[in-house]
């Protein structure tokens, strides 16, 4: 099993030591430009499966579009801590918005 973090992990290994035949130490040899017209690409080809019944096909999209997000948020240097706590801050933020009556899943 491979998590996201754990994925991140092997992305910035690669960065800090790439080597021949490494996609990712490839995407960094290539640079910003090229990173950012992956995750264009990829984010297109997630729009496609999505609007498909194929959902492996759609799990398999998601997945190349994750692995070039992660390598871009190694590019800009932000890991994954960064994104965990924006999304607690938006949890936090949504949460106290929520209407009372609102059903809560926690529950
Ligand atoms: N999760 C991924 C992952 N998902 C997709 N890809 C690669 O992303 C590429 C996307 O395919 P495309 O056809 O869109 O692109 P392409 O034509 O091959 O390449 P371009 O010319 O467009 O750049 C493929 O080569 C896939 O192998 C990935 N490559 C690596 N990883 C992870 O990164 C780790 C390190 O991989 P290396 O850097 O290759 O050692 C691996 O163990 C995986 O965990």
């Amino acid at each position: 099993m491979q998590s996201l973090d754990q994925l991140y992990q092997v992305v910035r290994c690669r960065q800090a030591d790439p080597f021949e035949g490494s996609y990712t130490a490839y995407l960094f040899e290539e640079g910003l430009d090229k990173i950012l017209k992956k995750v264009g690409e990829e984010a297109a080809e997630v729009i496609i499966a999505g609007k498909n019944t194929d959902r492996a096909d759609l799990t398999g999209e998601i997945c190349d579009l994750l692995y070039h997000l992660t390598v871009l948020m190694a590019e800009k240097g932000l890991d994954p801590a960064t994104i965990d706590s924006e999304l607690a801050r938006r949890a936090e933020k949504i949460g106290n918005k929520k209407p009372s009556h609102a059903s809560d899943p926690e529950s």
